[in-house]
């Protein structure tokens, strides 16, 4: 059957009931990564199947790992690394990354430490999508060639390699956090070849920091020891680093400590993905009605939990349960939020906004402009189409919601999964909502659409 042309969601009333969605993107890809080059076989659990996870797993495949796909999909066993390190001479490998920013980059910053000739390629929007700050940081210390092939330094990447020769890495991450995340991952992979830098530093800001502490975190659980040190006057350890130029004034705000621990392979469980939660929760919220979300809680790995706070903070209850979070529909109002930490659930949020009393201002999310799609201009289009009058900042946005109701139109996704869920939720409460490309959720979700129409008892009208 061809992909539908759009989709509509019958609005009716409170959304009601309980949900697990499917496994984390975030952790899914990293701890195939950190499997694939661990010593030992590992068993990931309630994995994501997904094109983001889909791209990883093919191309760790292609670079000789044994994957095999159980359970459903959901269970991923990994034979842990069996090649010999590679040299920028050995067998070329073509790698089709898509448009999943996670496994460019730390695919990228992964096999530039293990060495070996890569080219990695994707879809028209992952080539307009940046990764200069992640080829900055490695060429210094990596011997070979490595870059950027698009115009403003964006994919394809192409990586020669015989490793890394360096104690101390410097990379900037104010545009995006999955440049440190991959090189973190990648340090002990450095190990296994030469040795493992001892530190690395981030100039100047820092975006999305929980997905960093998620990337310790994973690390640790499969047997890698690293620390960060957040500070103003980061102490420097006296590494030469021979890859900051002299008079370079900008401040390191956080300093990471690795220890060249190898990847042991271990048995994994992955989260329930928390920006797919965002959706749910969301419409609740919307509809003054009660959903559960198993299998997260405030303590879970995902910063984007946090959205629940977000939704407390514009009149919600949240409920804490023992393996859950459930979010309570209340009269809503808008607020004034920085969301720099959860930037993928701004689009969720958006749509909250629309059933608000008052604005809702947006900020800390320059990133957002280098998504899937540019989410703060695309997003501000489709709002107006709604009615909402919208003011668009340099970081973020300013949404005043339509003072007669959300409007009927015709939404464009911009091919990204995250428009899609998000307008669905206009759709729960507002007649007309027509939702183009749909077929786009499974970039993270591709049963987002059949899970919604379970949980609200409707179906929705499809055009194919
Ligand atoms: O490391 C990760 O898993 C991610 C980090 C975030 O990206 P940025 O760091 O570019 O904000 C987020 O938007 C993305 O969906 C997943
Ligand atoms: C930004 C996203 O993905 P990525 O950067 O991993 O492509 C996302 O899933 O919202």
């Amino acid at each position: 059957m061809s992909d539908p042309a759009s989709v509509r969601v019958i609005p009716g009333g409170p959304v009601n009931g309980e949900i697990r969605p499917p496994g984390s993107k975030s952790l899914t890809n990293r701890a195939l990564l950190c499997a694939a080059f661990a010593d030992g076989p590992s068993t990931l659990t309630g994995a994501l199947r997904s094109e983001d996870t889909e791209v990883m797993i093919e191309a760790l495949r292609q670079i000789g790992i044994p994957i095999e796909i159980s359970e459903g999909g959901l269970t991923l066993s990994l034979g842990g690394r069996v090649s010999q390190p590679q040299d920028r001479n050995s067998e070329h490998h073509e790698l089709f990354i898509a448009n999943s920013g996670t496994t460019v980059r730390f695919l990228t910053a992964a096999l530039s430490a293990a060495g070996g000739n890569y080219r990695l390629v994707g879809v028209e929007r992952m080539h307009q999508r940046p990764i200069e700050d992640l080829i900055t940081a490695l060429i210094p210390i990596q011997e070979g060639n490595i870059a950027a092939e698009s115009p403003s330094g964006c994919p394809p990447v192409l990586i020669q390699s015989d490793g890394w020769n360096c104690e101390s890495i410097c990379v900037a991450g104010s545009v995006s956090s999955q440049y440190l995340s991959g090189l973190m991952m990648a340090a002990p992979i450095a190990a296994i070849r030469t040795r493992s830098p001892r530190e690395i530093l981030v100039r100047g800001e820092l975006v999305s920091m929980p997905y960093v502490k998620m990337t310790a975190e994973v690390m640790r659980r499969f047997g890698g020891a690293i620390e960060i040190i957040e500070c103003d006057n980061v102490p420097e350890n006296n590494v030469p680093k021979s890859n900051v130029p002299e008079n370079d004034a900008t401040a390191t705000t956080v300093r990471v400590q690795v220890d060249a621990n190898e990847y042991q392979g271990i048995q994994y469980a992955i989260e329930p993905d928390a920006s797919a939660a965002s959706y749910f929760w969301a419409a609740a919220a919307i509809t003054q009605g009660r959903i559960t979300v198993n299998g997260l809680t405030p303590g879970a790995m995902q910063g984007d939990v946090g959205f629940c706070e977000v939704l407390r903070q514009m009149g919600c209850e949240v409920e804490t349960g023992h393996d859950s979070l459930t979010i309570v529909g209340r009269p809503l109002h808008g607020i004034d939020v920085d969301m720099n930490a959860i930037s993928d659930t701004v689009q969720t949020l958006a749509m909250v906004a629309l059933c608000a009393q008052g604005p809702t201002r947006v900020r800390g999310v320059a990133h957002n402009r280098f998504k899937e799609t540019d989410r703060i201009g695309d997003l501000a289009v489709e709002l107006r189409k709604l009615g909402a009058i919208v003011t668009e900042h340099s970081d973020g946005m300013t949404i005043q919601p339509p003072s007669d109701g959300i409007r009927p139109a015709v939404l464009e996704t911009y091919n990204d999964h995250r428009m899609a869920m998000s307008f669905s939720l206009a759709g729960l409460v507002a007649d007309g909502v027509e939702i183009l490309n749909p077929g786009c959720t499974v970039k993270t979700y591709p049963e987002y659409f059949a899970d919604l129409e379970k949980l609200i008892g409707r179906a929705h009208h499809w055009r194919t």
